[in-house]
């Protein structure tokens, strides 16, 4: 087996005063999509934060291609290693036109255009809207002009929260058709998601996460295949999101 792209190893994050990651054990395979899924408040946002230390882990590991990555500051995980970050509030600029946003999120300000010609290959509607400020976008539009963003360069690992959150199930349809394309390329991704349809439809590897811990890992293939478990695991929270 090859080493896991990324791993965490019993790391804890406190917040202030509260202790919200409890010993969270994390792996992601290379060139694979491993979905967190968990019902609210587990904990899933605050690892995917703690991973590009966002919030700085109080304890355990985090190894990143064989490098222990536990200290590192956030633009250098970010740079060095290539990591892009979509975070829920998508952090999209709206006065600026979509071409000024993916301007901004390219390193050397420079977007490469077959890079561009790609990404607008699954989100056309970026192509449409190129000089559109970026705030008159509809919901799934904008979460498209999020991940295209953290894609405009190569990753090595792209990590995305939520990317469904409030959109109409035929956007999430395009979305999770998106997603199924930037899999053909050798980028491993960490997808937090609450739909159950779009977790089963993209993922390879599941972890659930409960009070700040991981509570079950498997492939996405077993976890779908054993419906006591789905349930056991995922209750009536996550099934009426599916
Ligand atoms: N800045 C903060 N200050 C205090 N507590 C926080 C902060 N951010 C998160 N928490 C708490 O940490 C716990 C985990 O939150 P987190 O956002 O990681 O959960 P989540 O699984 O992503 O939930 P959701 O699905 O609702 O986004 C929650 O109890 C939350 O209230």
């Amino acid at each position: 087996m090859t080493t896991p792209l990324l791993s965490l190893d019993g790391v804890h994050t406190h917040i202030g005063h509260y202790h919200i990651l409890q010993g969270v054990d994390l792996t992601l395979p290379r060139g694979e999509l491993t979905v967190l899924l968990g019902r609210n408040g587990a904990g899933k946002t605050t690892t995917l934060r703690t991973i590009i230390n966002l919030w700085q882990a109080s304890k355990g590991r985090i190894v990143f291609d064989g490098e222990d990555i536990t200290h590192w500051r956030t633009p250098r995980i970010v740079s060095r290693l290539g990591v892009g970050y979509v975070p829920e509030n998508m952090g999209i600029f709206s006065l600026l036109t979509v071409q000024e946003n993916m301007r901004l999120a390219a390193a050397t300000r420079h977007i490469d255009t077959s890079r561009l010609e790609w990404i607008f290959g699954f989100f056309p509607a970026l192509k449409k809207f190129w000089k559109t400020p970026a705030g008159l976008l509809s919901g799934g539009q904008k979460q498209m002009l999020a991940i295209a963003r953290a894609i405009i360069e190569p990753r090595a690992l792209l990590i995305i929260d939520e990317p469904s959150k409030g959109l109409a199930p035929a956007i999430v349809k395009d979305l999770s058709q998106a997603i199924l394309e930037l899999k053909q390329t050798d980028t491993t991704i960490l997808l937090v998601e609450q739909n159950f349809g779009l977790a089963q439809a993209v993922g390879d590897q599941v972890a659930v996460m409960d009070d700040g811990r991981v509570v079950h890992a498997s492939s996405m293939a077993e976890l779908t295949a054993d419906t006591p478990l789905q349930n056991r695991l995922l209750g009536l929270s996550l099934e009426a999101h599916a």
